[in-house]
């Protein structure tokens, strides 16, 4: 009997709302889900903790092969603890996404990195949110999904989802950083951000997060019914 485990994968620019609907689809499916982009963040974090240079790919890999972390889930939330500290708050700041497209750019780190990912694919199956997750980590994925949004949309929310926790942001800083980042990661030499030849490509601009979840459930069962 195979033990293979279905993967939907979700690739998408910063803001596009990937890990809003991965987590929903997990829970929905009660699949397991991995955040790439978090393993990627946890690296940068380390480096500078480390004062490692982030474009010196030779001392990044090291780290990257024995990058010493756990993601320990508490109720809704995940706490990421590195190298024995908790480091959960430092993850998702702007300068901290920043700091790991710059890592993220470099290709032995990319394939350091490569093996940890796969390991996250167990049965019943998993739901991974990334940038190559349908083109590099999971090319054989039963379903592909390509969420995109305008950059001044991913800016918007961004912007209102830093205000909730009570943060004074520029709308204006966030949309230049988003579009360095994209710009970054989409022309990258390895695994560049694009959709994958067979993914569905949802724009989610002037959708609201239950539209994309259903429009993305609908195209799923399609999908896993015709396996
Ligand atoms: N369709 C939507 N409409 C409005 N707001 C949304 C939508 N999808 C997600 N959001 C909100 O946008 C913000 C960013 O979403 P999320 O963190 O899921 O994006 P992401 O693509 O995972 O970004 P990153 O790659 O930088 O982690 C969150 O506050 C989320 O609630
Ligand atoms: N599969 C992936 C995931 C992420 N990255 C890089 O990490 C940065 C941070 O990602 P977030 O999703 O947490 O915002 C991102 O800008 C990418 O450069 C990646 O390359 N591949």
């Amino acid at each position: 009997m195979s033990n293979h485990a279905p993967v939907i994968t979700v690739d998408g620019p910063s803001g596009a709302g990937k890990g809003t609907l991965c987590m929903l689809l997990a829970e929905k499916l009660g699949w397991k889900l991995l955040d790439s982009g978090a393993i990627y963040r946890v690296l940068a974090l380390a480096a500078i903790h480390h004062g490692v240079d982030l474009e010196s790919e030779e001392a990044l890999v090291p780290l990257a092969a024995h990058l010493d972390v756990q993601f320990k889930a508490e109720g809704e939330l995940v706490k990421v603890i590195l190298e024995g500290e908790d480091v959960s708050g430092e993850l998702r700041k702007e300068e901290t996404g920043m700091a790991a497209s710059k890592v993220a750019a470099l290709p032995r780190v990319r394939e350091a990195l490569l093996r940890r990912q796969r390991a996250f694919s167990e049965t019943p199956g998993l739901v991974a949110d990334g940038r190559d997750m349908g083109t590099v980590v999971f090319p054989g994925a039963e379903v592909k999904i390509f969420l995109d949004a305008s950059a001044e949309e991913r800016a918007n929310r961004r912007m209102n989802q830093l205000q909730q926790k009570g943060l004074d942001v520029n709308f204006g800083s966030l949309l230049s950083e988003i579009q360095e980042r994209d710009d970054r990661d989409r022309n990258r030499a390895v695994a560049p951000l694009r959709p994958a030849a067979d993914a569905l490509v949802l724009d989610s601009t002037e959708m609201s997060i239950e539209q994309v979840t259903a429009q993305a459930l609908v195209y799923i069962e399609q999908k896993l019914s015709a396996e």
